[in-house]
């Protein structure tokens, strides 16, 4: 019976092991509903492009079906315009398919590739799981070494990739900033008003990302009227190449759309959370200092214009009088609002709590999140922001991961915390609902598979890892 019970949760879908079908392809189920939300949805934005929406299912149905048969040298074909994690309808990525039929090849390219091992399909497995009950002992052993090594990694959050090296020390030079800026392998980002200028997906590409120029393929008049901020060299090498975000004027914006022909300034929240991972972290860079020149551009100390140095990175007041000039003064400097997003654990371990912000899609349930306050330590903020929202009282606080939310410039530190009592009592004010969810429910939310349809956050936001987390160290094999 229990054997029985036990297929049924773990087969992919009906069939012989030889050929079971892979179902429909497809795109996370969290991310796509966030997507439909947000009237991004993977349709619309193919729509015109050469990829419709049938192509792509059938596409990443492909690259499932090389994982499941152990093609190696199909699979190999597919890397660099699939998403390597995506899924079919049942929440199952290549690298589960591959642990499934025990091919230990495909399983190792995937890693190598940077496939996420941690991801578990509708029935809460991850492919280690998989391995075990199928009883491919050699493709458990390299998933459960790799599992080791994951857990010892910090997990880097979307936005968080930012690959330039910032080299803060040349931002006091201004001859070098300026000899840098005409240099011919500088590179620069445009931005209008804080939208930046973007590449949309296009064929096989699957995100957003900037349009890169180099200083001669700018009109002067862009480069001499806009605000420029040195966001940092390509690596240490003080010869490699620089990148710079260009803020163009308005009334620039016609000409820019000329340099490029498929290039758009577009609104930065949502179409950055689906750029490409190194894009998205520079233009978090970029757009978090743009937004802080924009509202600072009068001295907060006595209100005086202000002076834009050292590459964008510091505002100096005009007012000689002023006392911001004396001493260190943090006014001077881009701001950072730190704020805590935290999962609730249930006293007895099997529950968290997540809830409903009135601005959420409709069924999207996700941590709780405030701002710290000043003179407030992170554990206290966060038993004081789930108190007042959700009534629950917290224990111990953990920290997990970081992540940089460009919108304006808030910093997301993300917390488990262990909830010393279970009633709620939400404060309608802040949260629409709140409740605590077995862990069962939230795999399916995970997976987007939930019978109400509830789900979580996409990926790319560190709620989606908070809750990721804590499924897999309670899988039963941590
Ligand atoms: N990724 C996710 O799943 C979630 C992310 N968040 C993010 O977490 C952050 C904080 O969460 P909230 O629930 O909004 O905070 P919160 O619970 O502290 O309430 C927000 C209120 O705090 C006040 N506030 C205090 N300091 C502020 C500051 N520096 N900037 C703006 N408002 C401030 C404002 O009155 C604001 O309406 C926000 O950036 C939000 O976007 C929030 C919930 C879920
Ligand atoms: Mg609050
Ligand atoms: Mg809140
Ligand atoms: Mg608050
Ligand atoms: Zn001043």
């Amino acid at each position: 019976m229990i054997i029985v019970w036990a297929l049924r949760w773990i087969r992919p879908s009906s069939g012989s092991r030889a050929s079971y079908s892979l179902g429909q392809a497809q795109l996370p189920q969290p991310e796509l509903k966030f997507w439909n939300w947000c009237r991004l949805d993977w349709t619309r934005r193919y729509s015109t492009r050469k990829m419709n929406e049938t192509n792509i299912k059938q596409f990443n149905q492909k690259f499932l079906d090389a994982a499941a048969h152990g093609n190696l040298e199909d699979l190999k074909a597919f890397f660099g315009s699939v998403d390597i994690d995506v899924t079919n309808d049942r929440g199952w990525t290549a690298l589960m398919f591959a642990a499934r039929n025990g091919h230990v090849p495909i399983i190792s390219l995937l890693i190598e590739k940077g496939c996420d091992i941690q991801n578990m399909n509708a029935s809460g497995q991850t492919a280690l799981d998989i391995a075990q009950f199928w009883n491919h002992k050699e493709a458990a052993s390299i998933l459960s070494q790799h599992k080791e090594n994951v857990l010892f990694d910090q997990t880097h959050n979307y936005y968080s990739l930012n690959p330039l090296y910032r080299a803060s020390d040349l931002r006091k030079e201004e001859s070098a900033l300026q000899t840098l800026k005409k240099n011919a392998t500088s590179k620069f980002i445009l931005f209008e008003q804080q939208k930046p200028f973007l590449l949309p997906p296009e064929g096989d590409r699957r995100r957003y990302k900037f349009a890169v120029f180099s200083c001669d393929q700018l009109p002067s008049t862009l480069l001499d009227q806009g605000t420029v901020i040195f966001l940092g060299l390509e690596t240490w090498d003080p010869t490699s190449s620089a990148w710079f975000a260009l803020d163009v004027k308005k009334n620039a914006a016609e000409m820019t759309t000329q340099l490029h022909p498929n290039g758009l300034f577009v609104t930065p929240f949502p179409a950055t959370m689906q750029m490409e991972e190194t894009h998205a972290g520079i233009f978090a860079e970029a757009h978090s200092i743009l937004c802080w020149l924009e509202r600072y551009r009068f001295c907060p100390t006595c209100g005086s214009r202000q002076k834009t140095v050292e590459g964008g990175y510091k505002q100096i007041c005009i007012n000689i009088d002023c006392s911001s000039h004396k001493g260190v003064h943090n006014t001077c400097y881009p701001r950072v609002d730190p704020s805590l997003i935290m999962l609730v654990i249930s006293p007895d371990k099997k529950m968290c709590l997540l809830g409903r912000q009135k601005r959420f899609p409709p069924k999207m349930f996700s941590c709780l999140a405030g701002f710290m306050e000043p003179g407030e330590c992170i554990e206290d903020t966060c038993r004081r922001e789930v108190e007042e929202e959700s009534g629950v009282k917290v224990g111990k606080v953990d920290y997990h991961s970081s992540q940089p939310w460009p919108f304006p410039a808030t910093l997301m530190l993300g917390c488990v915390a262990y909830a010393r009592t279970e009633t709620i009592k939400v404060d309608k004010e802040e949260l629409e609902e709140a409740r605590w969810f077995p862990r069962a429910d939230v795999a399916q939310m995970m997976a987007g598979k939930h019978p109400d349809g509830l789900f979580v956050p996409p990926k790319q936001a560190i709620a989606h890892q908070l809750i990721k987390s804590w499924l897999a160290s309670s899988s039963s094999h941590l």
